[in-house]
């Protein structure tokens, strides 16, 4: 984790203190501190395909808003004078420590926003000091991510390729590798139905983005023609990544293959949550992958209560789709989250700016996050329960 004398709230409350009286001699900050505003401005730096594959959705983008929206429905109701004047926003997950609870989200083809990708956002992952998820679906090789990350914590994320021996030798390879966790997600039995991808014929593999943890690995090589160039690759990537056939029967072959701990991303109906538990996982991500896969779907935030309630008090429950800021990761807190994943808000950094541009994001989301603690009159993560979060609307009496 990041070197942190002193109260870490303190270090954080310093970066927007900093923000301001860069303000005062004129400097403003180069991306807005509204990190809701990226999206708009990352827009205008990035080709078209690009920023329909980042920003798109599924289907008519129902589920996206709703993610959107259910974080609207809930008002964070503050306390006062609980004496707040040192924050701790540390959090342990199987039994790692983390600065904060913020993870970056598994985010595939990070080359299509920036020439550096994934390197660029370890980077800064490492440098604000909060873990990075690796898609499977990178632009570098999770060996090469892992360098770049140093000693600072990595995850990664795993699509369960059908072909048996692919499969065993990543999860290998991730182990290997200094990977600390394994987050398999299961809302991808198919691509969703993306209309802002099939209007642009855009596909990042051919393109040469996504695919370096295969085109690295022995046992995909393997499979390869012999004379088969990018395109041959690109095709039989294509072939093996896609595994509707699996089921809760399968969770423990991965078990046999690693002693890391297992998360289930994808999560949203309280059975499935205890049926990845009784099949070996250690936890799981509550998420509908941004809104990109069911249109018509259910917001994440409203499932984790119930996913909370189902799984008790003890069992890691992460959540993503929609956090947008400090206050929303409060929010989901409350709400039952032990942590949280950010997805394309650091996408629209990395778009930007590179690896200035996620650390600019993450700092952010970190200040916020540190100030609504204060706000809230809460001094430790400990101390956000579920009578923080109330309706929106009056207040019964
Ligand atoms: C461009 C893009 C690519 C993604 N690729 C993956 C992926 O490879 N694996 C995965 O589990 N989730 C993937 N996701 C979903 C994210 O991990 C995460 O669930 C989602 O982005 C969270 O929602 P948010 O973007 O509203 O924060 C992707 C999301 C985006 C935007
Ligand atoms: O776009 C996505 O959300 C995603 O998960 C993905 C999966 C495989 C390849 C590219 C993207």
């Amino acid at each position: 984790m990041s070197e942190q004398t002193g109260a870490p709230g303190a270090a954080r409350a310093e970066l927007v203190r900093q923000i301001y009286l860069a303000g005062i001699s004129g400097h403003k900050p180069e991306l807005s501190t509204d990190l809701t505003s990226l999206e708009e401005a990352a827009r205008a730096v990035l080709e078209p395909h690009a920023y329909a594959y980042i920003a798109g959705n599924a289907g008519t983008g129902t589920t996206g808003r709703a993610n959107r929206e259910a974080f609207e429905r809930w008002r964070l109701l503050p306390r006062m004078w609980t004496g707040v004047s040192e924050r701790d926003l540390s959090v342990t997950l199987f039994g790692q420590r983390l600065d904060a609870p913020v993870l970056l989200a598994p985010v595939a083809a990070q080359t299509v926003a920036h020439p550096e990708g994934e390197l660029a956002s370890v980077r800064a992952a490492a440098d604000v000091g909060l873990p990075f998820v690796l898609s499977s679906v990178s632009s570098h090789s999770m060996e090469d991510v892992a360098k770049a990350a140093g000693s600072e914590p990595r995850w990664y994320q795993l699509y369960w390729p059908n072909d048996p021996a692919v499969a065993e030798s990543l999860v290998r390879r991730v182990e290997s590798a200094g990977y600390a966790a394994i987050v398999v997600t299961v809302d991808n039995p198919a691509f969703g139905y993306r209309p802002c991808d099939m209007d642009t014929a855009y596909i990042p593999f051919v393109h040469g983005h996504g695919i370096a943890n295969f085109t690295s690995d022995p046992a995909f090589r393997a499979g390869l023609p012999e004379d088969g160039g990018p395109l041959a690759a690109a095709g039989h990537w294509a072939k093996i990544s896609s595994n509707p056939a699996l089921t809760w029967d399968d969770l423990p072959r991965l078990r046999s293959w690693t002693t890391l701990p297992i998360l289930i991303k994808g999560i949203q109906h309280p059975d499935d949550a205890r049926k990845a538990l009784a099949s070996g996982a250690n936890g799981v991500v509550v998420s509908n992958h941004g809104g990109r896969q069911l249109d018509g779907g259910v917001a994440a935030l409203d499932v984790l209560p119930a996913v909370r309630a189902a799984l008790g008090p003890d069992v890691p429950v992460l959540m993503d789709s929609g956090v947008r800021t400090g206050t929303d990761v409060v929010k989901a807190l409350a709400l039952g989250a032990d942590a949280i994943l950010l997805g394309r808000p650091y996408l629209y950094g990395l778009a930007l700016a590179g690896q200035a541009g996620v650390e600019h994001v993450l700092r952010c989301l970190l200040a916020d996050l540190d100030l609504a603690l204060a706000l809230t009159g809460s001094r430790s993560v400990a101390d956000i329960t579920r009578d923080l979060v109330v309706p929106s609307g009056p207040l019964a009496p």
